[in-house]
């Protein structure tokens, strides 16, 4: 499928201020890509299809993950993480992208993962910082991105396992593990 039918494809799927922010991850993963020497044609089609799964209907989004082998222990966990897997999935199976790279970038937009890619972690920032982003730090993200991929991350992570710790909800451990990496490699 072609860049325009399948930004059309994505646009259906969601509501008109999410297809806003999904502009805004585009815009901002193709400027990080550039900026940090990711692919950015790769960077602009993981951003395209990052948030695919996002308003489905939370069990369509469990039954992916039940159905075929995706990690299980998502289910423990808040539903928010889920569309990340499954957006991966129907990328994969119903749009045909075969590149690793890119499914990777999708599948852990959300939690991060130990080790990373360059892509991994310039659509994930890009996911925290697009220009309609408007939470307590965000401004400090983007300026920090300006010269560290690394160190924008990590303040990235911080603000959502803050959040989570105030509302006293449970934390996905790869997230935990994901900002233990990025803290080692900024020491390196
Ligand atoms: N490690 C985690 N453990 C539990 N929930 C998480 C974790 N990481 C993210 N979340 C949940 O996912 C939300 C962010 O998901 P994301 O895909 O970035 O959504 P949005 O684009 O709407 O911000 C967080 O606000 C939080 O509720």
């Amino acid at each position: 499928m072609n860049r325009e039918r399948l930004i059309a494809a994505v646009q259906q799927q969601m509501p008109e201020r999410r297809w806003l922010h999904t502009l805004g991850v585009m815009e901002t993963s193709v400027v990080l890509a550039k900026r940090f020497g990711a692919d950015p044609v790769k960077a602009d089609l993981a951003a395209i299809l990052h948030d695919y799964c996002k308003y489905w209907p939370v069990q369509d989004q469990a039954n992916i993950i039940r159905a075929n082998q995706l990690p299980q222990d998502l289910l423990d966990y808040d539903k928010e993480l889920w569309h990340s897997h499954a957006g991966a999935y129907i990328a994969k199976t119903e749009f045909g992208i075969d590149d690793e790279e890119i499914l990777d970038a999708i599948r852990y937009h959300t939690s991060g993962r130990e080790g990373m890619t360059l892509l991994d972690k310039v659509v994930c920032l890009a996911d925290y910082m697009e220009p309609g982003r408007d939470f307590p730090g965000v401004h400090n993200i983007r300026e920090i991105a300006e010269h560290s991929l690394e160190k924008a991350l990590i303040a990235g992570f911080d603000s959502t396992i803050s959040f989570l710790l105030s509302k006293g909800k449970r934390i996905y451990p790869l997230t935990i593990l994901t900002r233990n990496d990025l803290l080692k490699q900024i020491q390196d």
